[in-house]
Protein backbone atom coordinates (compact mmCIF):
# COMPACT_ATOMS: atom_id res chain seq x y z
CA UNK A 1 0.00 0.00 0.00
CA UNK A 2 1.26 3.64 -0.90
CA UNK A 3 1.34 6.04 2.02
CA UNK A 4 -1.54 8.28 2.03
CA UNK A 5 0.65 11.59 1.31
CA UNK A 6 -2.42 13.37 0.32
CA UNK A 7 -3.48 13.60 4.38
CA UNK A 8 -0.16 15.07 4.78
CA UNK A 9 -0.56 18.20 6.23
CA UNK A 10 1.66 21.27 3.95
CA UNK A 11 1.63 24.62 5.45
CA UNK A 12 3.30 28.04 3.66
CA UNK A 13 4.56 29.77 5.72
CA UNK A 14 5.08 34.03 4.80
CA UNK A 15 7.97 35.23 6.52
CA UNK A 16 11.41 36.92 5.08
CA UNK A 17 13.64 35.72 7.81
CA UNK A 18 16.12 32.97 6.85
CA UNK A 19 16.28 32.30 10.23
CA UNK A 20 12.77 31.53 11.21
CA UNK A 21 12.17 29.89 8.12
CA UNK A 22 14.89 27.00 9.50
CA UNK A 23 13.53 26.73 13.00
CA UNK A 24 9.98 26.14 11.26
CA UNK A 25 11.08 23.23 9.13
CA UNK A 26 13.30 22.20 11.52
CA UNK A 27 10.69 21.83 14.19
CA UNK A 28 7.42 20.72 12.10
CA UNK A 29 8.97 18.26 9.32
CA UNK A 30 8.77 15.48 8.39
CA UNK A 31 5.35 15.38 9.90
CA UNK A 32 4.30 19.03 8.66
CA UNK A 33 6.22 19.99 5.29
CA UNK A 34 6.76 23.96 5.48
CA UNK A 35 6.94 25.72 2.12
CA UNK A 36 7.71 29.03 2.32
CA UNK A 37 7.00 32.59 0.07
CA UNK A 38 9.40 35.26 0.87
CA UNK A 39 7.64 37.94 2.01
CA UNK A 40 8.20 40.90 4.00
CA UNK A 41 4.85 41.74 5.76
CA UNK A 42 4.09 44.94 6.92
CA UNK A 43 2.94 45.31 10.21
CA UNK A 44 0.72 47.30 12.54
CA UNK A 45 0.85 48.80 15.77
CA UNK A 46 -1.09 47.11 18.20
CA UNK A 47 -0.96 44.20 20.50
CA UNK A 48 0.84 40.80 20.08
CA UNK A 49 -2.10 39.52 18.85
CA UNK A 50 -3.39 42.14 16.85
CA UNK A 51 -0.11 42.41 14.69
CA UNK A 52 -0.38 38.48 14.02
CA UNK A 53 -4.12 38.36 13.03
CA UNK A 54 -3.67 41.36 10.71
CA UNK A 55 -0.46 39.76 9.04
CA UNK A 56 -1.94 37.06 8.67
CA UNK A 57 -5.36 38.19 6.91
CA UNK A 58 -3.61 40.12 4.79
CA UNK A 59 -1.09 37.68 3.70
CA UNK A 60 -3.92 35.01 3.10
CA UNK A 61 -5.30 38.01 0.72
CA UNK A 62 -1.72 38.17 -1.27
CA UNK A 63 -1.36 34.66 -1.66
CA UNK A 64 -5.09 33.87 -2.16
CA UNK A 65 -4.69 30.49 -0.13
CA UNK A 66 -3.77 28.95 3.19
CA UNK A 67 -0.95 30.95 5.24
CA UNK A 68 1.40 30.82 8.11
CA UNK A 69 2.79 33.84 10.03
CA UNK A 70 4.94 34.65 13.04
CA UNK A 71 5.61 37.49 15.06
CA UNK A 72 8.45 37.26 17.48
CA UNK A 73 8.42 39.89 20.16
CA UNK A 74 11.56 40.62 23.36
CA UNK A 75 9.31 42.01 26.32
CA UNK A 76 11.34 43.39 29.25
CA UNK A 77 9.40 43.19 32.21
CA UNK A 78 11.04 46.32 34.16
CA UNK A 79 9.59 48.12 30.91
CA UNK A 80 6.13 47.06 30.96
CA UNK A 81 6.69 44.51 27.84
CA UNK A 82 8.04 47.35 25.96
CA UNK A 83 10.16 46.95 23.25
CA UNK A 84 7.89 43.64 22.33
CA UNK A 85 6.30 43.88 18.84
CA UNK A 86 8.91 46.68 18.44
CA UNK A 87 11.96 44.82 19.00
CA UNK A 88 13.23 44.33 15.14
CA UNK A 89 13.48 48.46 15.42
CA UNK A 90 15.21 48.65 18.32
CA UNK A 91 17.62 45.90 17.97
CA UNK A 92 18.48 47.25 14.17
CA UNK A 93 18.55 50.53 15.39
CA UNK A 94 20.57 50.27 18.91
CA UNK A 95 22.11 46.93 18.71
CA UNK A 96 22.86 44.17 22.05
CA UNK A 97 24.63 46.74 23.97
CA UNK A 98 21.86 49.41 23.42
CA UNK A 99 19.38 46.63 24.77
CA UNK A 100 21.30 46.10 27.55
CA UNK A 101 21.72 49.55 28.70
CA UNK A 102 17.64 50.57 28.38
CA UNK A 103 17.67 48.13 31.50
CA UNK A 104 20.42 49.86 32.90
CA UNK A 105 18.37 51.88 35.46
CA UNK A 106 16.63 48.68 36.63
CA UNK A 107 17.64 45.60 39.10
CA UNK A 108 15.00 43.71 37.23
CA UNK A 109 16.54 42.61 33.79
CA UNK A 110 13.95 39.46 33.27
CA UNK A 111 12.01 39.18 29.92
CA UNK A 112 9.98 37.07 27.82
CA UNK A 113 10.46 35.79 24.65
CA UNK A 114 7.00 35.66 22.68
CA UNK A 115 6.21 34.04 19.51
CA UNK A 116 2.76 34.39 18.29
CA UNK A 117 1.92 32.05 15.13
CA UNK A 118 -0.94 33.16 12.86
CA UNK A 119 -2.71 30.33 10.99
CA UNK A 120 -5.42 31.08 8.05
CA UNK A 121 -7.02 28.33 5.84
CA UNK A 122 -7.22 31.34 2.96
CA UNK A 123 -9.38 35.06 2.50
CA UNK A 124 -12.05 35.40 4.44
CA UNK A 125 -11.10 33.32 7.40
CA UNK A 126 -10.43 34.29 10.70
CA UNK A 127 -6.71 33.03 11.50
CA UNK A 128 -6.30 31.08 14.36
CA UNK A 129 -3.23 32.12 16.76
CA UNK A 130 -0.97 29.89 18.57
CA UNK A 131 1.56 31.31 21.55
CA UNK A 132 4.77 30.11 23.15
CA UNK A 133 6.60 32.10 25.96
CA UNK A 134 9.75 31.30 27.08
CA UNK A 135 10.78 33.34 30.69
CA UNK A 136 14.57 34.80 30.29
CA UNK A 137 16.77 37.91 31.21
CA UNK A 138 18.99 40.02 29.31
CA UNK A 139 22.79 39.64 29.33
CA UNK A 140 25.77 40.87 27.84
CA UNK A 141 26.17 38.94 24.56
CA UNK A 142 27.66 35.65 24.75
CA UNK A 143 27.76 33.13 21.71
CA UNK A 144 26.94 33.49 18.19
CA UNK A 145 25.36 36.26 16.54
CA UNK A 146 23.76 34.98 13.57
CA UNK A 147 20.27 35.15 14.83
CA UNK A 148 18.98 38.42 16.31
CA UNK A 149 19.02 38.69 20.18
CA UNK A 150 19.71 35.21 20.87
CA UNK A 151 23.08 36.65 22.61
CA UNK A 152 21.62 38.60 25.40
CA UNK A 153 18.37 35.99 26.05
CA UNK A 154 19.76 33.89 28.91
CA UNK A 155 17.82 30.93 29.63
CA UNK A 156 18.91 28.56 32.29
CA UNK A 157 22.49 29.84 32.52
CA UNK A 158 22.49 29.81 28.56
CA UNK A 159 22.01 32.41 25.99
CA UNK A 160 20.44 31.05 22.98
CA UNK A 161 23.01 31.67 21.06
CA UNK A 162 25.12 29.43 23.13
CA UNK A 163 22.79 26.60 23.04
CA UNK A 164 22.49 24.07 20.27
CA UNK A 165 19.47 24.23 17.94
CA UNK A 166 18.06 21.24 19.47
CA UNK A 167 18.19 22.56 22.63
CA UNK A 168 17.18 25.41 21.31
CA UNK A 169 14.12 24.50 20.17
CA UNK A 170 12.90 22.26 22.53
CA UNK A 171 12.54 25.17 25.37
CA UNK A 172 12.18 28.42 22.99
CA UNK A 173 9.53 31.02 22.34
CA UNK A 174 8.96 29.61 18.59
CA UNK A 175 9.21 25.71 19.84
CA UNK A 176 6.66 26.14 22.28
CA UNK A 177 4.05 27.60 19.54
CA UNK A 178 4.78 25.38 17.20
CA UNK A 179 3.91 22.43 19.73
CA UNK A 180 0.54 24.18 19.99
CA UNK A 181 0.24 24.13 16.42
CA UNK A 182 1.42 20.87 15.97
CA UNK A 183 -1.29 19.75 18.20
CA UNK A 184 -4.19 21.68 16.56
CA UNK A 185 -2.98 20.38 13.29
CA UNK A 186 -3.21 16.62 14.25
CA UNK A 187 -6.58 16.91 16.44
CA UNK A 188 -7.99 18.29 12.36
CA UNK A 189 -6.04 15.26 10.85
CA UNK A 190 -8.12 13.01 12.85
CA UNK A 191 -11.31 14.74 12.59
O1 LIG B 1 14.29 33.24 18.10
C1 LIG B 1 14.79 34.36 17.93
N1 LIG B 1 16.00 34.68 18.45
C2 LIG B 1 16.58 35.88 18.29
N2 LIG B 1 16.07 36.87 17.58
C3 LIG B 1 14.85 36.63 17.02
C4 LIG B 1 14.17 35.39 17.17
N3 LIG B 1 13.01 35.45 16.49
C5 LIG B 1 12.95 36.67 15.95
N4 LIG B 1 14.05 37.39 16.26
C6 LIG B 1 14.36 38.78 15.89
O2 LIG B 1 13.45 39.62 16.61
C7 LIG B 1 12.84 40.55 15.74
C8 LIG B 1 11.39 40.10 15.62
O3 LIG B 1 10.70 40.81 14.72
P1 LIG B 1 9.70 40.13 13.67
O4 LIG B 1 9.10 38.90 14.23
O5 LIG B 1 8.78 41.20 13.22
O6 LIG B 1 10.76 39.69 12.56
P2 LIG B 1 10.79 39.53 10.99
O7 LIG B 1 10.15 40.76 10.40
O8 LIG B 1 12.27 39.43 10.74
O9 LIG B 1 10.06 38.28 10.68
C9 LIG B 1 13.64 40.49 14.45
O10 LIG B 1 14.74 41.38 14.55
C10 LIG B 1 14.13 39.05 14.43
O11 LIG B 1 15.33 38.87 13.71
MG1 LIG C 1 7.32 42.13 14.45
Amino acid sequence: MTTPTAARHIVNFITGNANKLSEVKAILEPAIQVESKKLDLLEIQGTLEEVTLDKCRRAADLVQGPVLVEDTCLCFNALNGLPGPYIKWFLESIGHDGLNNLLAAYEDKSAKAVCTFGYSPGPGHEPILFQGITDGKIVPPRGPTNFGWDPIFEYDGKTYAEMEKPEKNKISHRGRALAQLQAWFAKEMTA
